[in-house]
């Protein structure tokens, strides 16, 4: 193969990896890595956290590659998504499908073989929940899209549980509920700023069918049910003092920036603020799932 050839091949399939939507499925991935962590008193084997993650991320970035082929017109009407692969023509849809097919194949096999098979399960359910049921029968047909198909979204952590333990205890339950909970915010905040594109795409994105007021009103309720929510693991007595602390610091800055958001007046203030509270929601989840980490790893020590 000449140079030139291989680095086509390279081009090419950095294009390929990109339909899988890569920064959005690290910290997806993240958080089904700290399921695994939080799951048992001891680490799991190597091998099984190695396994459930990279069969977790394959089927995760299968999901968004279908998520892309499925949306080509609507990405090819927004800014924000005009520069996707499939939209400027660096990838074949055929090579596209081909790509997705693959990835989410070897993940779901990955996850049956040297998982177990209720991991492989639930990895495929949330394949669906994203790519079939959120894709392509909500988002274009109702402003609660994000609601129902974030389940798809906040299931990481139970996919992590399952991996080690083979079951789905409460604590992964409540650890599903905060990203659920942590959603419709996460996403409300960028549709406010990027309402125009929704708009051209004709998407039915909440600040569109019920105007900002509503769907600022929407984010500080959310905000404070997440604030309630993150304090459950502390109610369970599944996290001690370091978690405490840490969800008291996120959950000021998440409720003090949507109180800002919601009592702002004039529209391009209010997107600056918009703007910023989609950058934070993506640190403070990091956060969030970090601090529960250190946290129950601090307990096992101190036992
Ligand atoms: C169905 C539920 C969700 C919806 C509709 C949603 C929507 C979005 C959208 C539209 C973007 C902008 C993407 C872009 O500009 O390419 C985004 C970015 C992001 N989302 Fe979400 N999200 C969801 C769930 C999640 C979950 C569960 C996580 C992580 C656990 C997550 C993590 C992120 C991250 C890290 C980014 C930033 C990506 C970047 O920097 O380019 N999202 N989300
Ligand atoms: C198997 C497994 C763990 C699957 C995870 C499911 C998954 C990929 C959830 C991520 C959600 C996501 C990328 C939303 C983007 O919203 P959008 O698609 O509406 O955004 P867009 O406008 O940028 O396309």
């Amino acid at each position: 193969m000449t140079a030139l050839a291989l680095s086509r091949s390279a081009a090419q399939l950095s294009e390929l990896f990109k339909l899988g939507k890569p920064r959005v499925i690290v910290l997806i991935v993240f958080c089904a890595v700290v399921g695994m962590l939080l799951a048992g008193p001891t680490v799991p084997a190597f091998s099984l956290i190695l396994a459930a993650t990279a069969g977790i991320a394959l089927v995760a970035s299968g999901a968004a590659a279908f998520n892309c082929l499925i949306e080509v017109e609507r990405d090819s009407n927004m800014r924000r998504t005009e520069q996707r692969p499939l939209v400027k023509g660096s990838v074949r849809p055929g090579d596209a499908l081909i790509y997705a097919l693959l990835t989410t194949a070897l993940g779901l096999w990955m996850l049956g073989a040297w998982v177990n098979m209720l991991t492989m399960w639930l990895t495929l359910a949330t394949f669906f929940g994203y790519a079939v049921i959120y894709t392509r029968l909500l988002k274009g047909a109702t402003p609660q899209n994000i609601v129902i198909g974030g389940a798809s979204g906040a299931m990481p952590p139970i996919l992590g549980w399952a991996a080690v333990t083979g079951s789905v205890p409460a604590e992964a339950m409540l650890l599903f509920l905060i990203i659920y909970t942590w959603t419709p915010p996460h996403f409300w905040a960028l549709a406010i700023y990027r309402r125009a594109d929704y708009a051209k795409a004709g998407l039915p994105m909440l600040p569109i069918t019920h105007g900002l007021a509503f769907t600022r009103l929407s984010i500080l309720l959310y905000a404070a049910i997440l604030a309630a929510v993150t304090a459950l693991p502390l109610a369970i007595g599944m996290s001690g003092w370091l978690y405490g602390m840490s969800i008291a610091i996120l959950n000021t800055g998440f409720l003090s920036r949507a109180f800002k958001l919601w009592q702002e007046e004039k529209e391009v203030e209010g997107d600056l603020i918009a703007r910023e509270l989609f950058k934070y929601s993506i640190k403070y989840l990091a956060y969030l799932f970090a601090a529960l980490l250190l946290d129950h790893w601090l307990m096992v020590l101190l036992a």
